[in-house]
C-alpha cells in the first residue's frame, strides 16, 4: 500500500548523507532495534529499518497502534537504548558515537512524567535550564517565559511543589522542561495525554510557538493533535514506517472516498445496502452494528448532490434515524493504513 513516499524519503536520506554538513536537524538511516528474547522467547523487532530526514522548523508526528515501536525509536534517539543497527544523525552528530554532543541541544518530554515531587515547577525549570548552561538573567528570563507559555504562572502554580500538581499541570511542566534552553531537537512522547481540552489547547499553542526554529518529533494517539501540530506525519506499524507526508497528502493518497453512515432499524439493513450499491457499485461496507452501517464510497463514483437526492427519496420509504456523509478524516486514513499493514503481515 503506497510505499512510494517511504522510498522517496529514503532517497532524500541517501542524498543528505553524501553531504558533509546536511543542514538537517535529524537524519535517520535504516535505524533498527531488536530486543533479544529471553527464556526461549523469540527476538522482538521493535524498529525495522527507519529512514527519514527532518529539517529545522518542522514538527514530525509519529502515529501508530500500541506496540508499533514509537517509544523504542525515541529511546534510541535520546540515547536511552542503543540501536541494533543503522544510525541517526542529530545536527550531523551520530547517535552511535557522539551522543554527548547531542544532549546539549536536545529536549525530551517522556511518556511518563519524570519529576521530583518535592520541587516546585519553577525549581524544575531552573534546574534543567542550568543543565543547558543558562544562568543569571538569561536563566531567569527563560524560566519565566517557559512558565508563561504552558500556563503555569497563574495562582502561584509555579511555586507549588509538584506533588500538589494535577496530572495536567505535571504534563505541561514536562513539556516546558523539554523546550527550555533553546533545545533545537525536541522529542515529545504523547505530550497531551490526560489533559483536559483547555489545557491541551494551551499546550498546543506552546508547541506551535516553539517549533519555528527547532525540529520536533512527537508521538501521539490523537489525530486531532497530529493534524494541528504536525507538518508531516508518518504511520508506523509493527516497527515499519508505512507512509510519510503532510496530513493533506496522506488524506489525498489513502482517502479517495467519502464515508456514508446511516442508521435505520435493523430490518432495513438490506434496503440500505441496495441504496448504497446503486449509488456506488464499488462501495465498501466498513461495519454494521444493530442498524448503523458505515460505507466507503469511492469519490470518482459519486456526486455529493446525487447522494443527498437519493437519500431524500429513500427517506420517503424507510425511516432513517440518522445519516451523514463525510470526507475522509486522518482517523480513517490511520485505521486503513494500520489494518492494511497488519493484514499483509499476517498473509506473509
Ligand atoms: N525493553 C523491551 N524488551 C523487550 N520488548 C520490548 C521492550 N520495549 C518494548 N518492547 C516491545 O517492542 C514493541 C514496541 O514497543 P514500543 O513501546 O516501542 O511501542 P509504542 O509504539 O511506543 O507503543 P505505545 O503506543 O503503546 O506506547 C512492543 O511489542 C513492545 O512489547
Amino acid at each position: 500500500m503506497g510505499k512510494l513516499d517511504i522510498f522517496k524519503e529514503k532517497e532524500t536520506v541517501d542524498q543528505v548523507l553524501q553531504q558533509r554538513s546536511s543542514g538537517y536537524a535529524v537524519v535517520c538511516d535504516d535505524l533498527k532495534k531488536v530486543y533479544h528474547g529471553k527464556d526461549g522467547n523469540p527476538d522482538k523487532f521493535a524498529v525495522r529499518g527507519l529512514s527519514l530526514a527532518l529539517p529545522y522548523g518542522e514538527c514530525l508526528g509519529i502515529l501508530g497502534p500500541n506496540g508499533a515501536g514509537k517509544s523504542s525509536f525515541i529511546s534510541m534517539m535520546i540515547g536511552l537504548t542503543r540501536p541494533t543497527s543503522g544510525n541517526a544523525f542529530v545536527r550531523d552528530f551520530s547517535i552511535q558515537t557522539d551522543m554527548e554532543k547531542i544532549y546539549n541541544s536536545m529536549g525530551v518530554c517522556p511518556q511518563d512524567n519524570m519529576l521530583w515531587e518535592m520541587l516546585t515547577g519553577r525549581e524544575h525549570l531552573q534546574f534543567y535550564g542550568r543543565l543547558k548552561s543558562l544562568n543569571g538573567s538569561a536563566l531567569h528570563h527563560a524560566v519565566e517565559e517557559s512558565l508563561r507559555s504552558v500556563n503555569l504562572l497563574h495562582g502561584g502554580a509555579a511555586d507549588k511543589q509538584v506533588r500538589k500538581y494535577s496530572g495536567g499541570m505535571k504534563r505541561r511542566l514536562s513539556v516546558a522542561i523539554s523546550l527550555i534552553g533553546d533545545a533545537k531537537i525536541v522529542y515529545m512522547d504523547e505530550p497531551s495525554t490526560g489533559l483536559d481540552p483547555a489545557s491541551r489547547k494551551s499546550l498546543w499553542d506552546a508547541v506551535k510557538q516553539a517549533k519555528h526554529d527547532r525540529a520536533i518529533i512527537l508521538t501521539t494517539h490523537s489525530m486531532e493533535e497530529a493534524e494541528i501540530l504536525c507538518d508531516r506525519l508518518c504511520i508506523m506499524v509493527d516497527g515499519s514506517l508505512q507512509c510519510i507526508g503532510t496530513p493533506k497528502e496522506l488524506i489525498a493518497r489513502f482517502g479517495g472516498y467519502y464515508v456514508l453512515t446511516m442508521t435505520t432499524s435493523p430490518e432495513f439493513e438490506r434496503e440500505v445496502e441496495n441504496l448504497v450499491g446503486k449509488l456506488s457499485p464499488n462501495a465498501r461496507k466498513v461495519y454494521h452494528l444493530s442498524g448503523t452501517q458505515k460505507y466507503e464510497l469511492p469519490k470518482q463514483e459519486v456526486r455529493i448532490a446525487d447522494v443527498f437526492m437519493a437519500v431524500e427519496n429513500f427517506k420517503r420509504r424507510v425511516e432513517v434515524q440518522a445519516w451523514g456523509l463525510a470526507d475522509t478524516t486522518m482517523e480513517d486514513v490511520f485505521v486503513k493504513v494500520a489494518k492494511g499493514a497488519q493484514s499483509s503481515q499476517e498473509l506473509s
